[in-house]
């Protein structure tokens, strides 16, 4: 039971309070019933109510509203730390997770547990919280109903235990009818997404907007209909719980009489008990669906952790800086080997070597789908190698030295993601920033101010002149550029050649640039090219090249 994994995860002098004032909420509400009853009594035997009595019934109405405020506070804030604890757990696993374990996990499916499945629980744990004192004043009445009739006691027990067992069973037919409610809402969730991402497309497409729609359509109509029958279901279990609690009082006026001699002179005092058990079994009913799609969204939470879990690289992945990596003279990848599934067949790219001298400035090129990224990827220690070495100078990099090996790297990749802030950076100077927005030709479009930029809502190829700003200030010792300049204009990609690459070798960076601009090569040291994974020094054949390069074929 998921809820219960996430009540063992809490610390446990804080369940413990949370349990006692949730006890004391309900047995204050049994002692209000019993005092009820005795000066329902009194009035029935012509006696006066004592002032004790009143006075009794004040204070335990008391601690009742007490008690019940701070079991309920006290529900909220323990389920909110934990969540805020999962939260968190979550989202440093993400930090420390695996790029390709990463890649696997569907993105959409990390937001919906993170924002929906939690809210869930989060909304309706107090209700959970209520029910669970509801069921601690219904072990209370019974208790009062055996005290006052041993027979009333059997019968309203079987009964009351049987609608629960009912209940239970009832719960796993609702169970799985709710697993496919959330397969379908995910669904929907997903064909919702293509309106909005692919939005650009529907418009200029009529026909593609209404065979979107009609899909979509599909997809909500069956989920109305699964919908409706969990609540077909639901109204059945519904019933059946007004319908026992008549049966009950009925039993216990007309039947029980019959057959137990003095039970008339209680029987006033066991119909309010019985009544009594109306609030804590519809309580506890009621809160049946919310607990069922509670825990089944839970399980979401915990899938997701351990799909993460199993995906997590280090304990810290901060760098050491111990090993001075910082001053390599080279790095060496010998033998290299990755394939993106391990038992499908996918793309394989090795076994290649590729040595990089400080100061160099490589040229990738090769056609579309080569493997240029993925050799980028495995060169900056984003993925792993699935055999192979990699040394800095003669150091060979292990796994426990990716944090200080990654930390030589800077890289913009064509999916980039570019922060709302300088995350990682303080103290950069404005003056600097703005300097640079100039040199990138954007000072009539964006400033730098606060630790970011004032705008985003730029070109593509403008976003990426901000991409290599920011690169450019973490002051990495390599940068991997992945078609930088495929979006840039003829002059701005003129500058990129003859200006930006020439001033990053001035400033003793190592530069690698994947690239389809052959008019450019020659500005490279080096040329290195792929082909179907396969790696060779040089250009491919049949690339022009342009002032001079060497094609190394
Ligand atoms: N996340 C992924 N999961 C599985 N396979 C992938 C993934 N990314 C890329 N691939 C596969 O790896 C191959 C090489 O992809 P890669 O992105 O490295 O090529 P590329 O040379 O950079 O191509 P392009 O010039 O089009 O950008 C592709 O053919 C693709 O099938």
């Amino acid at each position: 039971m998921h809820i219960l994994r996430l009540l063992r995860l809490n610390k446990v002098r804080f369940t413990w309070n949370m349990l006692y004032v949730t006890v004391l909420a309900g047995l204050a509400s049994a002692v209000l019933l019993a005092l009820v009853n005795t000066a329902a009594e009194r009035t029935h035997l012509g006696e006066p109510v004592s002032a004790q009595l009143v006075i009794l019934y004040l204070i335990t109405f008391g601690i009742f509203y007490v008690s019940n405020q701070a079991s309920l506070y006290r529900a909220n804030q323990f389920v909110q730390s934990r969540l805020n604890v999962l939260r968190n757990r979550i989202a440093s696993k993400i930090q420390k997770a695996d790029l390709r374990s990463l890649e696997q996990i569907e993105h959409g499916n990390i937001y919906s547990v993170l924002s929906q499945e939690m809210n869930h629980f989060s909304h309706h744990f107090t209700l959970l919280s209520s029910a669970a004192q509801s069921a601690v004043l219904l072990v209370l009445c019974l208790g009062y109903i055996a005290l006052l009739s041993f027979a009333a006691f059997v019968v309203v027990t079987s009964a009351t235990v049987f609608a629960l067992f009912y209940f239970w069973r009832r719960r796993v037919v609702l169970n799985d009818a709710m697993v496919s409610v959330n397969i379908r809402e995910a669904e929907m969730l997903g064909s919702l997404q293509h309106y909005t991402e692919g939005f650009q497309e529907i418009r200029l497409n009529a026909d593609k907007s209404d065979a979107l729609h009609a899909q979509f359509q599909k997809i909500i109509n069956e989920l109305e209909e699964i919908v409706v029958g969990v609540g077909a279901k639901w109204v059945v279990m519904l019933l059946f719980s007004n319908a026992f609690l008549y049966a009950l009082v009925g039993v216990v006026i007309f039947i029980l009489p019959l057959f137990f001699q003095g039970y008339t002179d209680t029987i006033y005092k066991i119909v309010t008990a019985s009544i009594f058990l109306v609030g804590p079994v519809s309580a506890i009913t009621s809160a049946a669906p919310m607990f069922v799609k509670a825990n089944i969204g839970l399980g979401h939470v915990f899938e997701l952790e351990e799909s993460l879990e199993k995906g997590q690289e280090f304990e810290d992945y901060h760098a050491a800086q111990s090993l001075h990596f910082n001053k390599f003279k080279s790095i060496r990848l010998e033998d290299i080997k990755f394939r993106y599934h391990k038992e499908k067949d996918g793309f394989q790219t090795g076994p290649w070597t590729l040595e990089i001298n400080r100061g160099d400035c490589i040229f990738l090129m090769g056609g579309n789908g080569s493997g240029k990224s993925t050799a980028f990827k495995l060169i900056c220690g984003l993925y792993q190698v699935s055999d192979g070495k990699i040394y800095v100078d003669d150091v060979e990099v292990i796994k426990k030295l990716l944090p200080e090996y990654r930390s030589l790297f800077s890289c913009i990749f064509p999916d980039f993601y570019l922060f709302d802030e300088l995350y990682g950076l303080r103290g950069v100077s404005p003056e600097k920033v703005n300097e640079m927005i100039k040199w990138m030709q954007l000072e009539d479009k964006v400033t730098f101010q606060n630790n970011r930029f004032s705008t985003q809502d730029l070109s593509s190829g403008q976003r990426k002149r901000l991409a290599l700003i920011v690169s450019m200030l973490e002051d990495r010792e390599i940068y991997l550029l992945d078609e930088w300049a495929a979006d840039q204009d003829a002059h701005f990609r003129e500058l990129f050649y003859v200006e930006i690459l020439p001033k990053l070798k001035a400033m003793g960076k190592t530069v690698l640039v994947i690239t389809h601009d052959d008019r450019y090569w020659h500005v490279a040291d080096r040329s290195i090219h792929l082909e179907t994974g396969k790696m060779r020094e040089g250009a491919p054949k049949g690339y022009f090249l342009g002032n001079g390069g060497d094609n190394g074929n």
